[in-house]
């Protein structure tokens, strides 16, 4: 084996649905033995390793004989069932060649939107990685219902990412990267070899899942990419079949579409923040507060809020928007959706004549405000 170096000591590796089956309907385990072999090259430079491993529908489908089931919730459940076990001995198989352990961690967003469960999850998997254990994660997708599910694993991969201080994580699928347009659809489409913001114009190119393995498409890459990089971690879609794509792209080689870190990532309770939760309020705010949270960084008061749509308690998430609709912010309410439309467009004094409770003078403070 030729020594290696690799450029980031903490590596996320995300394998699709897409790279596991080669596009078949049953897990391509050939392939699985070339990947594991290469993850384990990275482990032995001295690099830790997280696997994020879609492919339990996939596996459970391909045990039980290929079903004829619906496409609903309980299926696919007990799918991921009986897959997770026989995905989870794979992979344990594969790396006992290389005399190297795994250990199982499945998450629901549930887990991750709690910030004492999170920091929890967090403590396991750095334990694992001080053990040079390689931490596999999916998905709880057995228990997991739509309103406690990331949904999908580029998701959960950005979250994995930051879970584990990752400096790179790798989305492997079964393209060469983002493309000007879905390449299945525009074979003139173009490689985009390197990303330094993500805009509306990019999102716009990134198109869903069509070979109905995956789930999430580009679209999804696109938004893990996103929580990645405003964490400082650098982001690269490549395609899982390259040649030594895992080696490569951990060594820094031109490969995929790589994704620049942001330049002044945000601090570690904000990188929660931005990915954790899953929005329960939406609050429309006034040029004078979006320009105040915006441009001065001040907490949002509650002059400055217009009106308010969902339920939500105090302590949850909520997304702002400026009057137009379009998101500028998301941040944790100090006061619950009931009380916040007794106290909307007034000043903070007016707080104690309105309520019977008083949880300060603002709504959002900057402590727990991420600009998006
Ligand atoms: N702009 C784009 N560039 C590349 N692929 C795209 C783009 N838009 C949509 N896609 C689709 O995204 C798919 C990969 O995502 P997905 O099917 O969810 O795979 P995975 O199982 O790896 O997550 C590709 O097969 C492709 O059809
Ligand atoms: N958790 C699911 C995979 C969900 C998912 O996001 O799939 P993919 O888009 O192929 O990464 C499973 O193990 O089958």
């Amino acid at each position: 084996m030729v020594e290696i170096s690799s450029k980031y000591p903490r590596v996320v590796v995300k394998l699709g649905t897409s790279v596991l089956t080669g596009g078949s309907l049953a897990l391509d385990r050939a392939h699985m033995v070339e990947l594991v072999r290469q993850i384990a090259h990275l482990h032995k430079s001295g690099c830790d390793v997280v696997l994020v491993s879609s492919g339990a529908i996939a596996a459970g489908r391909e045990h039980l004989g290929f079903p004829t089931l619906g496409n609903n919730v309980a299926a696919k459940q007990m799918l991921a069932a009986v897959g997770q076990s026989q995905l989870i001995q794979s992979w344990e198989q594969l790396f006992n060649i290389y005399g190297l352990h795994v250990g199982q961690i499945l998450l629901t967003r549930a887990d991750l939107e709690d910030r004492e469960r999170f920091l929890n999850a967090q403590d396991t998997l750095k334990t694992l990685l001080k053990h040079r254990i390689v931490p596999v994660i999916n998905e709880n997708d057995a228990v997991a219902t739509a309103e406690i599910k990331v949904g999908d694993n580029d998701n959960l991969s950005a979250l994995a990412a930051i879970l584990a201080d990752a400096d790179l994580l790798l989305l492997l699928t079964d393209q060469p990267g983002l493309f000007t347009a879905d390449p299945r659809s525009n074979p003139d489409a173009k490689l985009i070899r390197e990303v330094e913001t993500i805009d509306e114009t990019l999102r716009s190119i990134a198109g869903d899942s069509v070979s109905g393995l995956g789930t999430g498409g580009m679209a999804t890459k696109l938004q893990a990419a996103d929580v990645a990089r405003r964490a400082g971690i650098e982001v690269v879609i490549a395609a899982g079949h390259h040649p030594e794509v895992i080696v490569g792209a951990s060594q820094g080689e031109s490969v995929g579409t790589r994704f620049l870190a942001h330049p002044t990532p945000l601090e570690a309770r904000k990188q929660w923040l931005f990915a954790g939760p899953k929005s329960s309020g939406r609050l429309t705010l006034d040029a004078g507060a979006v320009k105040a949270i915006c441009e001065k960084g001040s907490s949002l008061l509650p002059a400055g809020i217009m009106s308010l749509d969902g339920k939500f308690a105090r302590g949850t998430l909520v997304t702002m928007c400026d009057e137009q609709g379009a998101e500028v912010a998301r941040g944790i309410s100090r006061y619950g959706e009931g009380d916040l439309r007794q106290i909307i467009g007034c000043h903070s004094e007016q707080i104690c004549e309105r309520l019977q409770v008083h949880y300060g003078p603002v709504i959002v403070h900057r402590d727990d405000l991420v600009l998006v």
